[in-house]
């Protein structure tokens, strides 16, 4: 079964943008779990354009579900992971200026940084994740440091999607064979939707876990949030 994890990156966005506490980020958690959602996935930026360290706090104590913590392994993500001890730290190599994530780590030439960080978050009782570009290189490279999943960086297969959908999965497909092959745990995300969740799926039988948050609260504003969670979990015949 993949499990849908709800980013809810957006959300404190919003709230962000008034400067008061409306979306409450703890009830929308709350609820995307009520409605389904198998998971809470936060991104605590160092700028916290959109989630605060105080955030992750919040939420450790009302996730019910899985709670994955995403970001840059500096010693301010590494204190929240280890003092919030979610279920998941997922690792990007994301600039503290970057708009978004944009890339998979070289887990090759990062290999040595990324052991001690693994080790030191699997001491913290985190499965750790590694986003990586759908390279069965970067994916060996996860394997040899030690990680428990990679997570397979998607937005180039978004952005494929509609041109040719067959072409786009392809290196994901050959990805997640090598990731199966080294025992490694399969997760995917960003710029998924409805639109191209399902195929991917098909395409990846074995995907442990999706990430969604962009395209997932964005069509909440049209569908509602309950309503939208159970659009998404039926794209993955949950
Ligand atoms: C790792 C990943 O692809 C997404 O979780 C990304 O981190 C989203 O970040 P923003 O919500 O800041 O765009
Ligand atoms: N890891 C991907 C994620 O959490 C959400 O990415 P997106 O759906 O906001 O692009």
């Amino acid at each position: 079964m993949t499990k849908l994890s709800v980013n809810i990156n957006k959300v404190a966005t919003l709230r962000n943008s008034r400067g008061h506490d409306n979306p409450n980020v703890v009830q929308v958690a709350k609820d995307c779990e009520r409605f389904g959602g198998q998971g809470i996935t936060v991104h605590p930026r160092p700028d916290e354009r959109h989630i605060t360290k105080k955030d992750c706090y919040d939420l450790f104590e009302i996730v019910t579900t899985e709670f994955n913590i995403e970001g840059y392994p500096d010693e301010r993500y590494m204190k929240i992971v280890e003092e919030t001890k979610p279920a998941q730290a997922t690792l990007v190599p994301d600039a503290p200026d970057a708009i978004t994530s944009n890339a998979g780590w070289d887990t090759v030439a990062n290999a040595e940084l990324l052991k001690g960080i693994t080790k030191r978050l699997q001491a913290a009782g985190a499965r750790v994740s590694i986003f990586v570009d759908p390279d069965p290189v970067m994916v060996e490279g996860a394997a040899k440091i030690g990680a428990d999943r990679v997570e397979l960086y998607t937005e180039p297969y978004a952005d494929g999607y509609e041109a040719d959908r067959e072409a786009a999965v392809k290196p994901y497909v050959e990805a997640a064979e090598k990731a199966k092959e080294l025992g490694l745990g399969i997760n995917a995300g960003h710029d998924l939707d409805l639109n191209n969740l399902r195929y991917l799926k098909e395409r990846i039988p074995n995907l442990d876990e999706v990430s969604i948050g962009h395209a997932l609260i964005s069509d909440a504003l049209y569908f509602g949030l309950e309503n939208t969670i159970q659009m998404y979990l039926r794209e993955l015949d949950v």
